[in-house]
């Protein structure tokens, strides 16, 4: 990557969810340089890029903290701070906009970007699981917040005495047979049968959605869930790309 100069073509994307930040670089359409850090401090978000990197545009989003100091330290960009009143390539129905995590706008963007005209039902497994459906017409309406893997880990062993906390891993198995097998099982066939239930409720109002899978733990369930889904792990990078390209067109 030309890393010295500004060059029209490159544009810089952050992602700060609950667990990890993710960092992109676009050239044009395709994605040069894809980073992700577990909750990095702001210095250490700016390591990650090329040394004097200036993009002709970028954009940011967090769930997390304030992604005020974040920007400072990665340069005096044109940024985009993803917000509730952000221009978006859809129109938002949500009832409570100001409060609607700006990853899951971006997870929607990138959903239409994906599959336009379509109605669509987006889930993204991250520190919590989130689903997000909007219909063809491009109107979001909201969907529905879960505790995501690692965080029914971590509430079975801080809330009760006796339950070690575990690591997610593959299972095959329905009938715990040991306490951490028991444990794996109603936590990973949980959100398996979980995701299947609603995914079943969604595709009876709507039997031609189309159903993206996103997120860090999405490695675990995309091959066990029982519909076709599209599965895609950096679908918020992806619609804040677009999210960023919409405001600088307009
Ligand atoms: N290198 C990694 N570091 C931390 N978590 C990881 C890593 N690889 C996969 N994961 C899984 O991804 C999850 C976080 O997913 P992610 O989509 O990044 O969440 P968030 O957007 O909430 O930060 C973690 O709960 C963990 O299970
Ligand atoms: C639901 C979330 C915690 C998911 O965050 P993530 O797991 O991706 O880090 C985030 O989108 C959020 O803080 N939402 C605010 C509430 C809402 O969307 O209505």
């Amino acid at each position: 990557m030309n890393s010295g100069l500004q060059d029209n073509s490159f544009r810089l994307i952050v992602d700060l969810g609950n667990t990890r930040a993710k960092l992109a670089v676009y050239e044009g359409g395709r994605v040069v340089l894809l980073e992700t850090a577990e909750n990095p401090d702001p210095e250490k978000l700016k390591a990650l890029l090329p040394e004097q990197f200036i993009p002709s545009g970028a954009i940011i989003s967090s769930v997390a903290g304030d992604p005020g100091p974040y920007m400072k330290a990665l340069g005096n960009f044109r940024w985009i701070n993803l917000d509730y009143d952000t221009p978006l390539p859809f129109t938002n129905h949500y009832l409570s906009p100001e409060t609607l995590g700006r990853d899951r706008i971006a997870l929607v963007a990138g959903a239409r970007h994906l599959f336009p005209g379509s109605d669509l039902l987006v889930i993204d497994m991250g520190t919590a699981i989130t689903f997000d459906f909007i219909n063809g017409q491009g109107e979001y309406k909201g969907g529905a917040i879960s505790p995501g893997l690692t965080t029914r880990f971590r509430a079975l062993h801080n809330f009760t005495k006796r339950l070690p906390l575990l690591n997610p891993v593959e299972i095959n198995y329905l009938t715990g047979r040991t306490t951490d097998e028991s444990i794996l099982s109603g936590v990973i066939n949980g959100i398996r049968a979980e995701t299947d239930g609603i995914i079943e409720e969604y595709l009876h109002l709507y039997p031609q959605l189309k159903i993206i899978l996103s997120g860090g733990d999405m490695f675990y369930f995309e091959k066990k869930l029982k519909n076709n889904i599209f599965a895609t792990p950096n679908l918020v990078i992806t619609g804040l790309k677009q999210i960023l390209d919409y405001n600088l067109e307009k």
